[in-house]
């Protein structure tokens, strides 16, 4: 496995070991739908890790394994107890809730224990939306935003949890272009500011190019680990630049050679004699 960026080494790697850690993890669904295949990977703390992969090659069982959402088949997955926040491509805010109210109550489940008052939690609810540059919009519904605002909402609603580890699984792959890109700057900022550590699932090479320390590639079903780029680009980076132009294409073909791969046999006429170039 290749280590993270060289200008961000020391700072990741300060002797208290990975933030995320899997080791051998395999995931059989039901009977025989083997999802992953002894996937072992590192994610260091406040490190920034995109995962790509072909569709369906386990990228969202993944995370729902870090999360805890669900039980690994084999092998040992470790968060060093940190805590772990979820995003997914849909915000799922309450509709009827106030913006402010959709992330309040996600403080008052993260405050369990700890005892918090509403005017508290409103405050640190405001905070939470300056943060994500939402200011004066704690009033509106859900409905009342974009989407690329009620997706900052729902970032807004993970920081609220304040976690250790941020999962994001495809949280952008709905917004134009334009917006994403917005959004890009945005979660750095937080990423940098707070230290989080991120695991990012994308279907977006150039996405991943922009914002990983490291692209990780998995395999078609079943998914493991096949190649782990690092992104020894600086910060910040424009998608449109040609630095992260070179690198998609390095990463893009990788990813087409696996499809491929893994598309082959189905593909091949009944009777076609296999010429061995797989
Ligand atoms: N709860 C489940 N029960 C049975 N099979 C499942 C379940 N969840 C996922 N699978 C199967 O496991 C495989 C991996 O699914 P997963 O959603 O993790 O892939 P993915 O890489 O995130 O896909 P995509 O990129 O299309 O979102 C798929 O074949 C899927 O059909």
């Amino acid at each position: 496995m290749t280590a993270p960026s060289q200008e961000l080494r020391s700072s990741r790697t300060d002797g208290h070991g990975p933030a995320v850690r899997l080791d051998a993890v395999s995931k059989v669904y039901g009977r025989e739908l083997l999802a992953l295949d002894r996937v072992s990977l590192s994610v260091g703390r406040a490190e920034f890790v995109c995962l790509l992969g072909a569709s369906g090659c386990g990228k969202s069982t993944l995370l729902n394994l870090v999360a805890g959402l669900d039980h690994a088949t084999a092998g040992d997955i470790d968060t060093q107890g940190g805590r772990v926040a979820m995003m997914f491509q849909e915000p799922a805010l309450f509709p009827w809730l106030t913006v402010s109210a959709n992330i309040e109550l996600a403080l008052r489940v993260t405050s369990k224990g700890r005892s918090t008052t509403k005017k508290e939690r409103r405050e640190r609810a405001a905070e939470l939306l300056e943060i994500v540059h939402l200011s004066g919009f704690g009033g509106k519904r859900p409905h009342e935003l974009s989407g690329g605002m009620r997706q900052r909402v729902a970032l807004a609603r993970s920081l609220a949890q304040e976690a250790d580890v941020l999962l994001m699984d495809e949280p952008f792959g709905a917004l134009d272009a334009m917006t994403r890109d917005l959004l890009h700057d945005q979660l750095e900022r937080i990423w940098r500011e707070r230290r989080l550590t991120v695991l990012f699932v994308t279907h977006n090479v150039r996405e991943a190019v922009r914002l990983g320390d490291r692209v990780v590639l998995l395999s078609s079903r079943p998914g493991t680990v096949i190649h782990d780029f690092p992104v020894d680009l600086p910060r910040p980076r424009r998608t449109d630049s040609a630095e992260v132009a070179e690198l998609t294409t390095t990463i893009t073909d990788r990813l087409r050679q696996e499809v491929l791969r893994h598309a082959k046999p189905a593909r091949q006429p009944v009777g076609a004699a296999s010429r061995g170039d797989g």
